[in-house]
């Protein structure tokens, strides 16, 4: 499988955002994409979910089958925000996402565990806090299964053993045959990845 964006092109509002991106990903490679604020890594990664159009260019999932015709179908998103509800329980909003999503994988105790919040499942999500949040969040990543993973921000409010946490999720996701596009400021600590620093060709 590869994922491959030619020449692509974002907007906001009628504003160009970004022109002439390009990268082509293969099983097990990560692509770690950075610049300011307002760069529009933001808007790459919708692009590439297929949330936002394309104003120039295109996304192609080659490889996919039937299982997964396009980079849409083929993708967890993981925006900034962590649309969960927060009237719900932590295991409602995880089971909401389970059979949405479909796919299944991990149960959501083990998803839980995975992100050290077995603990929590019964808790309203808006009583978590800050970093309880986006761990839960990225449990999503791992109860139903997609090759290729979209994280913007996925470190935001976390702490250091969440942020090596999901750096082991994210080996394994790669060591499986996954594909990566993650968008931050911060370091990930992933190995071997390529860069996309917006406005620049993609290298490393
Ligand atoms: N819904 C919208 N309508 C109009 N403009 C928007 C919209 N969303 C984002 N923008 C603009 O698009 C540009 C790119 O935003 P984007 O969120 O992609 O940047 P980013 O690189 O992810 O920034 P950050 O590092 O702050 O997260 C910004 O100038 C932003 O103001």
């Amino acid at each position: 499988m590869r994922l491959i964006a030619e020449n692509l092109g974002g907007e906001r509002g009628g504003d160009i955002v970004f022109t002439d991106i390009g990268f082509a990903l293969e099983e097990g490679e990560a692509l770690v994409v950075t610049g300011p604020n307002g760069s529009g890594k933001s808007t790459l990664l919708r692009v590439v979910a297929g949330l936002l159009p394309a104003s120039q260019g295109q996304v192609r999932l080659e490889g996919g089958g039937e299982a997964w015709p396009s980079s849409a179908a083929a993708c967890h998103y993981l925006g900034h925000l962590n649309a969960m509800k927060t009237a719900l329980t932590v295991n409602e909003n995880l089971a909401f996402w389970q059979s949405f999503a479909g796919e299944p994988r991990l149960g959501i105790a083990e998803a839980l565990e995975a992100v050290g919040l077995g603990h929590i499942g019964h808790l309203p999500f808006g009583y978590l806090s800050t970093g309880q949040k986006r761990r839960a969040a990225l449990a999503r990543l791992l109860i139903s299964h997609r090759p290729v993973w979209l994280l913007d921000e996925p470190t935001a409010g976390l702490d250091k053993a969440s942020e090596a946490r999901l750096a082991a999720m994210m080996e394994d996701h790669r060591a499986a045959g996954g594909i990566l596009v993650a968008a931050t400021h911060l370091p990930l600590g992933l190995e071997g990845v390529r860069t996309l620093e917006m406005g620049e060709v993609p290298h490393g």
